[in-house]
């Protein structure tokens, strides 16, 4: 099956995690018999550098014409000084506008073999697996006016029915789907949007009564994710929150680099992107940890795609590798061996090559 995907890498590690993340799902073509077309567009800090526009016309077309988008990450201080029209931040708020891609799954799961990497004593971190649905193209990051002079700032936070009714049923959607269970983050005791966020969670609950729920506020569940983890299923929340609260809970399994992430239309079109940005104080070192890309195109080839078994296949092979001892610089592993971005990524590969060895001798005897 051919599939045109189109590739945005940005700036810093941007480039070095796609490019493996594209080197990873070449190997799963192979094995499998699939043909991914990468068609590489500009975004970001890249993009203003080259054609004057954080997020070129044509970068959009190609977007368009693809079955898929997936990304690497932008920014960087070279361009903080641009006006915010410009900054590569903008390009990417544009891009998820632009699509509609209201709806961010951000995945947290804790591997047992990096539990000694968490910050967290592995028994808090043992058996997380929760997941973020971020509500991602309204609330402060798109609210105008949005303005500062030397005497004053002004954000605005601004949620329309709709788009809290769409994350929220997805939410509960999803925890259909696992362990049933969801947690609602506002900040109801002070901000308006989260009293009409918490109204429609209750609102849509009644639709899910097999499903449980809560409403939590944002403060006392940033402590929560540190304190039991393991106690959340399906975390929904608005824009910022997310953002926020994805960062931190990253921790648990080690890595802010081992998240990934999709971000998702209505239809299910779709953007692949890891959490993490274009981290300027490694990038350019073959330091970076490549398996949140990698991860993040497991979960194209599910969600776009409906690869099931292929994305069954990196993600073994991702497990298999950190089962090894193995781990990018950023871990404390303790007796792991380090590996560069290259070194991790030709693991993955090896694995998924491996596999592709023994599906020709199980073959040949069938
Ligand atoms: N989706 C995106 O493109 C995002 C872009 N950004 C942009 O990235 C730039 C840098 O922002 P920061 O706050 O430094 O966040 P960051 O996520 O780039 O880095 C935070 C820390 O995590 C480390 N880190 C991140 N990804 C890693 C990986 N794959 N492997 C190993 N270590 C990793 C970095 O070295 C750094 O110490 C900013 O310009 C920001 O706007 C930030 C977040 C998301
Ligand atoms: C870079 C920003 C536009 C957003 C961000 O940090 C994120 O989506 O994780
Ligand atoms: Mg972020």
């Amino acid at each position: 099956m051919k599939k045109r995907v189109a590739v945005l890498a940005g700036d810093g590690i941007g480039k070095e995690v796609t490019n493996a993340a594209t080197a990873v799902l070449d190997a799963i073509g192979r094995r499998f018999h699939h043909e991914f077309e990468w068609v590489h567009g500009l975004l970001g800090g890249d993009a203003l550098d080259q054609a004057g526009h954080p997020i070129p016309e044509e970068t959009i077309r190609k977007c368009e014409e693809s079955d898929a988008i997936l990304l690497g990450a932008i920014g960087g201080p070279k361009w903080d000084h641009y006006p915010k029209e410009l900054r590569p931040e903008k390009g990417l708020l544009q891009l998820r506008k632009h699509f509609e891609l209201s709806v961010n799954l951000r995945p947290v799961q804790a591997y047992k073999t990096l539990l000694s990497s968490s910050p967290l004593k592995e028994e808090v971190a043992e058996g997380v697996d929760l997941v973020f649905v971020r509500e991602l193209t309204g609330g402060l990051y798109f609210g105008e006016p949005s303005f500062h002079t030397d005497e004053e700032a002004v954000d605005t936070l601004v949620y329309k029915r709709e788009e809290i009714e769409r994350v929220v049923r997805f939410a509960f959607e999803l925890a259909k789907l696992r362990k049933k269970k969801v947690s609602s983050v506002d900040k109801a005791n002070v901000l308006e949007s989260s009293r009409l966020w918490r109204k429609i969670v209750e609102e849509i609950a009644a639709e899910f009564p097999d499903v449980e729920y809560e409403h939590m506020l944002v403060d006392s569940t940033s402590m929560k994710l540190i304190t039991s983890p393991a106690s959340f299923d399906v975390i929904v929340t608005e824009n910022m929150f997310g953002d926020i609260l994805s960062d931190e809970a990253s921790v648990i399994c080690g890595s802010l680099g081992m998240l990934p992430s999709a971000s998702l239309r209505a239809d299910g079109f779709g953007l692949y992107e890891p959490v993490h940005g274009s981290a300027p104080d490694i990038a350019g070192q073959n330091k970076a940890n490549p398996l949140g890309a990698i991860l993040s195109g497991a979960m194209m080839l599910r969600t776009a795609f409906g690869m099931n078994q292929e994305a069954d296949a990196i993600e073994e092979a991702v497990k298999k590798v950190l089962e090894a001892g193995f781990g990018t610089g950023e871990f404390k592993t303790q007796g792991g061996k380090v590996l560069t971005t290259t070194e991790m990524t030709e693991k993955v590969i090896n694995e998924i090559e491996c596999e592709l060895v023994s599906d020709h001798i199980l073959a040949a005897y069938q």
